[in-house]
């Protein structure tokens, strides 16, 4: 079991030195955070989605605005669609490809934000959020995996961790990405040192 555990440890490794070294990447996530931080500035939200572990992550990525991150600070106005309420409903009366895009229809104005994530870019409901999006003049960010799919086409802007194995690698660095959004929005907005 220790060469097992070794082994994943070490791809994970992997996984990350091949997105940090390619400098692409760090230019997608340093104009990922720039548009997110214009849009907060410009009395703009962001929306975030996701299916299983990406709905965790686009969770995280909002209470991480909403709420707090590392020191205390103004709460930035960021949610994801995650009522269940909300998703049973409309996953029930319309199906489950539209439980994110009724979500961005009720809810998203102009020039707000849409964070769409996934690691295949394929699965239906986050792209029907994203053709919503589009719809209502939200500008669509992606961070997906793999070779990103149908959102690397309809995003306005794409962060893709180009991993062809199983989505939990590709959510591992999604989650730093994340993070490291968020630390790069708080010291636009003056909030980090
Ligand atoms: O967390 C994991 C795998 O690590 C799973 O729950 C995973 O998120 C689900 O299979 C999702 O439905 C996959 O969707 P997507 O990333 O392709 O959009
Ligand atoms: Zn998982």
């Amino acid at each position: 079991m220790i060469n097992s555990i070794k082994d994943e440890l070490l791809e994970a490794q992997q996984v990350l030195d091949n997105f940090l070294n390619n400098e692409k990447n760090l230019i997608a996530i340093s104009q990922a955070a720039e548009i997110i931080t214009a849009s907060l500035q410009t009395g703009n939200k962001i929306i975030s989605c996701g299916n299983g572990g990406s709905h965790c992550d686009a969770m995280h990525f909002a209470e991480e605005l909403s709420g707090r991150f590392r020191e205390d600070r103004p709460a930035l106005a960021a949610f994801c669609i995650s009522d269940a309420s909300h998703i049973s409903c409309v996953g029930n009366d319309y199906g489950f490809d539209y439980i994110f895009s009724r979500g961005v229809e009720a809810l998203g104005n102009k020039d707000d934000i849409l964070l769409a994530i996934s690691t295949s870019g394929n699965s239906k409901n986050v792209v029907e959020a994203v053709h919503a999006a589009r719809k209502k003049g939200l500008k669509t960010i992606a961070l997906t995996g793999k070779n990103g799919g149908a959102l690397a086409e309809l995003a306005d802007h794409e962060i893709r961790v180009a991993h062809h194995g199983y989505a939990d690698r590709i959510q591992e660095i999604h989650i730093k990405i994340i993070h490291i959004l968020i630390l790069q929005i708080e010291k636009q907005l003056g909030y980090a040192g």
